[in-house]
């Protein structure tokens, strides 16, 4: 199997477009050491031409002017609610120990069953949205039910579509959104702003990541504390391979087994660069339940000083408690902390 082996982060390149026992092996490895993965595919699930003309129209929507983009503001009943719509620059901080990131976004959920009011000129995209939005769900959700083939669950408690099932958008609502992400020219100098989204984990089930060659600035943390960049497109492919990464909730889910890893975006002004992430969450209702499989169990307590991270983070107490939330709570007790939300 190919890895990407720059500074000594070794993600390895998948290739999902034919799923078997080995790929769900080669994924689950990858989740569970560096929490990271690159997936490759034939275009099946999503063609790279989707992914371009999703990257030109980024590009319109950000190149326009702040009047225009924030007739959408985040939040706002315009932009249809809570986590839609457009985020000013320093407009929020993943990292709240730093100060606002220098960048913009726009996030847009899923449709049920309709998009969102969209401004222009993503409103005259919205059918090219929508399929793209249907793409990436569709690789999470091959991502996931290669998840559940190598953690064995059994036929009878819901088998390989386990966590698949758990992320059915045609069942109800979910967390999940698609962002698309603007880093603007800075006069950026000194080290410390040449931070551009602060160092944090996702919050969700899996992200898809989506980046352009010639625009580097990912890294992650690696278990001795240094960081690594994470190359845009490792084996030069002619399209390159889609990023994958562990969210906190998949990680608490199962135990910790699942790496959550941190990660972060640090260039030094210059060039804008542009990048999507499509942040994928299980159902508001799924409860996030012990996973019946005898792998996670056999896994056992080794994730327990993560999980004790993560539930000191989420307001849990210590790894003691034994409060079951639902994804809903989950996702919403981490937003509060990202944009200061009340209650
Ligand atoms: O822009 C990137 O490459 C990564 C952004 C990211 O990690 C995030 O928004 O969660
Ligand atoms: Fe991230």
């Amino acid at each position: 199997m190919p890895h990407s082996e720059a500074n000594g982060t070794h993600i390895p390149i998948i290739d999902i477009s034919k799923p078997s026992p080995e790929v769900a092996q080669q994924v689950l490895d990858a989740a569970s050491t560096h929490g990271f993965l690159f997936v490759q595919q034939d275009d099946s699930l999503l063609p790279n031409e989707d992914v371009n003309n999703m990257f030109k129209l980024s590009s319109q929507f950000f190149h326009q002017t702040t009047t225009q983009k924030s007739t959408h503001a985040i939040h706002s009943e315009a932009a249809g609610g809570i986590n839609r719509g457009w985020v000013t620059m320093a407009g929020e901080a993943l990292d709240p120990s730093h100060p606002g990131d220098p960048k913009e976004a726009f996030n847009i959920s899923p449709p049920h069953p309709d998009l969102q009011p969209l401004p222009s000129p993503l409103s005259q995209s919205s059918s090219e949205i929508r399929k793209f939005l249907d793409s990436c769900h569709a690789i999470c959700t091959r991502i996931l039910t290669l998840l559940g083939t190598a953690l064995e669950i059994k036929e009878e408690e819901g088998g390989e579509k386990w966590f698949a099932a758990r992320h059915d958008e045609s069942q109800g609502p979910s967390g999940t959104i698609f962002r698309m992400l603007y880093y603007p020219k800075t006069k950026a100098a000194s080290a410390s702003e040449s931070i551009r989204a602060g160092a944090h984990s996702d919050y969700g089930s899996i992200t898809l990541l989506f980046r352009l060659p010639g625009q580097p600035g990912l890294e992650i943390l690696k278990p001795d504390q240094t960081w690594a960049p994470v190359p845009v497109n490792p084996a030069s492919a002619s399209n390159p391979p889609i990023l994958v990464n562990i969210g906190d909730l998949l990680s608490f889910w199962t135990n910790g087994m699942l790496k959550s890893t941190v990660h972060r975006v640090t260039f030094s002004g210059g060039e804008e660069r542009y990048s999507m992430a499509y942040f994928c969450h299980p159902l508001d209702g799924a409860r996030l339940e012990a996973v019946p499989s005898k792998i996670i169990e056999a896994f056992g307590s080794k994730g327990a000083e993560e999980l004790k991270s993560q539930r000191e983070r989420l307001g849990l107490g210590g790894s003691g408690g034994r409060e079951v939330l639902t994804a809903k709570e989950h996702l919403d007790r981490r937003l509060k902390v990202t944009y200061g939300l009340k209650d």
